[in-house]
């Protein structure tokens, strides 16, 4: 079958910034969706999706300044969702103004679930309002996306129907969604190719998919859609967003990265040829990932593929074995293909500002001297306590040590935590309040956790209610570090925190600030900031 004006690799449209930041808890402010936009450039998407930006005041000035700083002419092009409603699509393209490409995505609900129980409309007012709006869009903007929501569930003579009058209205690319994640990778490929041989201009257009994961299918019907034809997928880094997430970016990249001759014929190419899939710098994909998981508290499963702590790692003796004598043997890929660095000399105490720098530079991290500085300290502090420095130490200081910094709230001054089984585990605790008090108070509690939490609350006087606590250990032994992580819930909004420490209570006390601090932001500004807001992780 003949893909006509389709593109000749596979288009990446990211949407860590749009569905992405739609996983609970895992919002993002304006300073964090722009920092994840400015690395999303180097990793080469080709299409931003920087938000929703007729949600919330917040995303309406992450799309402008994500467009203004992100959307230069050699940057990719920066897209904002709408629903099929005019108020919609004049705020998305009042924030894409100035992007050099902008595009608008605008999307209705086809499936009949929806028709009737949603939207409340018949199928032909949704294809007026279709047509309608998607003129609508091209009055603004010439690269119109339209997606028909819960296509994988609708009728499909209406699917047809709709994505032939979207694309007579103007719709440049056609996104196809498994909203609900209900498809099987065979469904999603007789999907595409009854869409390809019914709608007669659909090769006027590009042709996208957008893959939720609420079946842990996502990347597999990515996959097979581009087996049928589908040149543009969208996904999220670390594979996040609504419920159980997306299509993972780096599953896709790499899938058709490690399996190119599998893929090639897809594309007329031989089954040799060494042609890109994508445009994406794999090399920028670890960086990226550890960059996102930061910023929205949410936390990679070790055996997440690619890019968890355990994607590269060898335990058993036979797999050890089999490496040493040849890498092939148990690895489809190699680290460095990800950004990970090839040869892991060992750091410590004894380590010097160069090795370190050079390390942090290998692992994708570029510090200014003030925030290198800081970071040197923090290692030489930890480096103390522990032997051998991991990489994944190195991330964790960095991450608490370099972060966009809060511009006001509270500070942990000191905290002593007593416990034991044969006393009440009592947290005394010394906290700056945002106006420059010096507070004390100690508390007891059913842990140590318990006590420095109830402490805080003690002191910062701002209710809210604990909904999350994880501690990860970021490496083996001992001696590892721990990152807490800790959502706190408030009325409408989830905060989240983050910090590491070799004490995982002094973490525990950190992370809560962290997340107290948001929420405080938050009351003092709530018009500027989007409801549900997300952690930050600092550690003094
Ligand atoms: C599958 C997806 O991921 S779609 C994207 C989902 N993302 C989000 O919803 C995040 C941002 N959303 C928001 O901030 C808010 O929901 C807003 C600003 C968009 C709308 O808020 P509100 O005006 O208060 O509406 P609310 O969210 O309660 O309900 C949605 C309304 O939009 C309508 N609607 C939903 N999708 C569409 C659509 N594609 N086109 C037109 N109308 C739509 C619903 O029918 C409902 O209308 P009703 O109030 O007349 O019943
Ligand atoms: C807006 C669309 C593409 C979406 O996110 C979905 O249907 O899941």
């Amino acid at each position: 079958m003949s893909i006509g004006s389709q593109a000749d690799r596979v288009i990446i449209f990211d949407t860590t910034l749009r569905d992405g930041e739609q996983s609970p808890g895992g919002t993002l402010n304006v300073e964090e969706k722009l920092a994840i936009a400015h690395q999303l450039a180097p990793l080469g998407v080709d299409i931003i999706e920087a938000g929703f930006a007729v949600a919330s005041p917040g995303d309406f000035a992450a799309v402008k300044i994500i467009a203004e700083q992100v959307g230069t002419p050699e940057g990719p092009i920066i897209c904002s969702l709408a629903r099929a409603i005019r108020q919609d699509i004049q705020a998305a393209a009042e924030a894409l103004k100035p992007a050099a490409r902008s595009r608008i995505h605008t999307m209705i609900s086809t499936s009949d679930i929806h028709l009737k129980y949603q939207l409340k409309k018949s199928q032909s007012e949704v294809l007026a309002i279709a047509a309608e709006m998607i003129a609508y869009a091209k009055s603004f903007v010439d690269d119109v996306e339209f997606s028909p929501m819960d296509a994988s569930r609708t009728e499909p003579e209406f699917l047809y129907q709709v994505l032939e009058t979207a694309i007579a209205a103007g719709a440049t690319t056609i996104n196809i969604p498994d909203t609900v994640g209900y498809c099987t990778p065979k469904e999603m490929g007789n999907l595409i190719q009854g869409i390809r041989e019914h709608v007669p201009n659909i090769d006027q257009v590009i042709l996208s998919v957008h893959t939720q994961n609420d079946l842990g299918l996502a990347t597999a019907n990515a996959l097979a859609a581009i087996e049928y034809g589908v040149r543009q997928v969208e996904c999220t880094i670390n594979g996040i967003g609504e419920r159980a997430g997306n299509a993972a970016l780096e599953e896709i990249v790499m899938a058709l990265q490690v399996r190119k001759p599998f893929f090639n014929p897809y594309f007329g190419r031989p089954v040799e040829s060494d042609a890109p899939l994508t445009n994406i710098k794999t090399q920028e994909i670890y960086k990226t990932s550890s960059l996102v998981s930061q910023l929205t508290g949410m936390l990679i499963q070790p055996n997440k593929a690619i890019v968890g702590a355990n994607a590269f790692a060898h335990e058993s003796g036979i797999h050890q074995d089999g490496i040493i004598k040849h890498r092939q043997t148990y690895e489809i890929m190699e680290a460095t293909a990800i950004g990970l660095p090839e040869n892991r000399i060992v750091l410590g105490k004894h380590s010097g500002r160069n090795a370190f720098r050079t390390r942090l530079k290998e692992l994708g991290f570029e510090l200014n001297e003030t925030d290198l500085n800081k970071a040197f300290n923090r290692f030489k502090e930890v480096a103390d306590k522990k032997k051998e420095m991991s990489d994944w130490d190195l991330e964790a200081i960095v991450r608490d040590e370099t972060q966009i910094q809060i511009e006001s709230g509270f500070q942990l001054e000191h905290i002593q935590v007593i416990c034991g089984d044969c006393t009440c585990p009592t947290a005394t605790i010394t906290i700056v309040t945002p106006d420059g008090k010096i507070l004390t108070d100690a508390t007891v509690g059913t842990g140590p956790v318990d006590a420095v939490y109830q402490t805080i609350n003690r002191l910062a006087q701002i209710p809210n209610q604990l909904i999350e606590f994880s501690v990860q250990s970021v490496t083996g032994g001992i001696d590892a570090l721990g990152t807490v992580t800790v959502r706190i819930g408030h009325q409408e909004g989830i905060f989240s925190g983050q910090a590491s420490d070799t004490d995982i209570v002094v973490a525990a006390a950190y992370a809560y600030i962290n997340a107290l601090n948001r929420l405080y932001r938050y009351l003092q500004t709530p018009s500027q900031t989007p409801v549900s807001n997300t952690h930050f992780s600092q550690k003094a």
